[in-house]
């Protein structure tokens, strides 16, 4: 059988594949991956047997490789929300604009909004998100669909009522159901308190019960701003962090977004609780949240620093290499140090230390790991020269760069192309339309 790339066979799952001679950690490679979506063999020249059964090979020889990257928080279906409501102040945004119109979702808007944002995620090399929103059956089917890893969590808002609780905790019990019935080992379900202002502590720790019995991420926005920090002292006697801890939401499995206003001895709980905290940016620095995530100190402490967008109206999209960039240069500003953040801890944390975050692999390209790989063009201005290709994907590149990616072996992208985009760009635009109409309808 011929192994030449026919561009409709390639995208289909389960192919062994064989790149060859990509730059990887210095060096010309190829690179082996089995039908399991495994990399099977690492080597500067793979020839004979192996060769031959690859049903796919792939040119690498004008790329350069990077273990896929991890989003480790966003609200992916938020791409029906780009331009809706920008340039407000962060409540009023929430309370005036954006949640008067998620009342009017319904599970096919998330499911389009979905499938625009795993288009999205996968041009800018993401191979795994961390997601919260509603409609999450939707939204499963979705990633099943784009071939994606991905973490999803109902996200939980119970404003201190009972019977509002009531229902967030049958939603959650749901999707762990419909997620279990999918039985795709790349899509998992999580629990996803919204937020420690918009969850009384009854639910907090239910939320945290629950994530232990099933073994699942607890996922949830931390300290973004100093007005909620306030507030909770005020209403709790705690500040947050202290207040999950409190109710059993810190530990190994949780992921917090934001934590922008966390103080030293936060930082230390945090560390020693060994949470993974998601650092987002493009949104901080729209929403004017006024401080960033103290970087140096969460690390000093011992968490686990990722990189995330947030969704797709307080950023406004979902490219992950500017989120990179944004997160190098946002810390170096704003602690007021030329040295922080340097690109090779930036290509760390939005790797290995999102995968570890999600529980997906060790994050590298490695023999035995799943194959969560993209290839970036080195024959291209923003890789050019190449003295250090990680400081080029960090400061110089935009997804344009971004040439293949595979996702435990499937490959999501060939040579800038996903099949069936074109459809679910004019979907996700009448779907995003349809919304606005419809909560104009409501409203008159
Ligand atoms: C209950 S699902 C998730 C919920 O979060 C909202 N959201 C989006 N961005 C932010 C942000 O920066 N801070 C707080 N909440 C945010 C989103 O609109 C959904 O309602
Ligand atoms: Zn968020």
């Amino acid at each position: 059988m011929s192994n030449e790339i026919n561009e409709t066979d390639i995208f289909s799952s389960n192919s062994s594949v064989l790149i060859r001679g990509t730059l990887l950690n210095g060096k010309r490679q190829d690179i082996f991956i089995t039908e399991e979506g495994n990399i099977g063999e690492i080597s500067e020249s793979i020839s004979g047997e192996l060769k031959n059964e690859a049903e796919f090979i792939i040119d690498g020889s004008k790329t350069v490789a990077s273990p896929g990257f991890v989003n480790t928080h966003t609200h992916a279906a938020m791409t029906l929300l780009r331009g809706y409501a920008d340039d407000m102040h962060l409540q009023e945004w929430l309370s005036e604009k954006i949640w008067p119109l998620e009342a009017h979702l319904c599970g096919e808007d998330v499911y389009w909004g979905t499938k625009l944002a795993c288009i999205e995620m996968i041009k800018s090399g993401t191979v795994a998100f961390n997601d919260m929103y509603f409609f999450m059956d939707e939204a499963a089917k979705a990633v099943d669909e784009c071939g994606m890893k991905a973490v999803l969590s109902h996200g939980f808002i119970d404003f201190g009522s009972e019977e509002k609780r009531e229902s967030e905790i049958k939603a959650t019990e749901k999707l762990f159901s419909d997620v279990k019935k999918m039985n795709n080992q790349k899509i998992r379900a999580a629990v996803g308190p919204h937020a420690p202002y918009t969850v009384a502590p009854e639910g907090l720790s239910w939320c945290s019960e629950y994530a232990k019995e099933n073994d699942s991420l607890l996922h949830i926005h931390l300290s973004e701003t100093e007005t909620e920090v306030k507030d909770c002292v005020n209403q709790h006697g705690m500040k947050p962090a202290k207040l999950l801890d409190k109710c059993g939401c810190l530990s190994e499995n949780t992921v917090a977004a934001h934590c922008c206003w966390l103080d030293d001895e936060e930082c230390a709980l945090l560390g020693k609780r060994g949470v993974s905290v998601s650092h987002n940016p493009v949104s901080n620095m729209k929403l004017a949240v006024n401080r960033a995530m103290p970087y140096q100190q969460l690390i000093d402490a011992g968490a686990n620093v990722t990189l995330g967008t947030d969704g797709c109206s307080s950023n406004n999209n979902l490219d992950i290499l500017e989120e990179m960039k944004t997160a190098a240069i946002l810390q170096k500003f704003f602690w007021n140090s030329d040295t922080l953040l340097p690109a090779h801890e930036a290509i760390k944390m939005t790797t290995e230390s999102g995968a570890k975050a999600l529980g997906f692999g060790t994050g590298k390209i490695e023999t035995g790991a799943p194959a969560d790989i993209v290839l970036l063009k080195t024959n291209i201005s923003c890789m050019t020269p190449l003295y250090n290709p990680e400081s080029n994907i960090v400061y110089a590149c935009g997804s344009n760069a971004v040439d293949t990616v595979l996702c435990s072996g499937r490959v999501l992208m060939y040579d800038g192309n996903i099949p069936g985009e074109e459809e679910v760009y004019q979907k996700a635009a009448e779907t995003a339309f349809n919304l606005v109409n419809r909560k104009e309808n409501a409203d008159n």
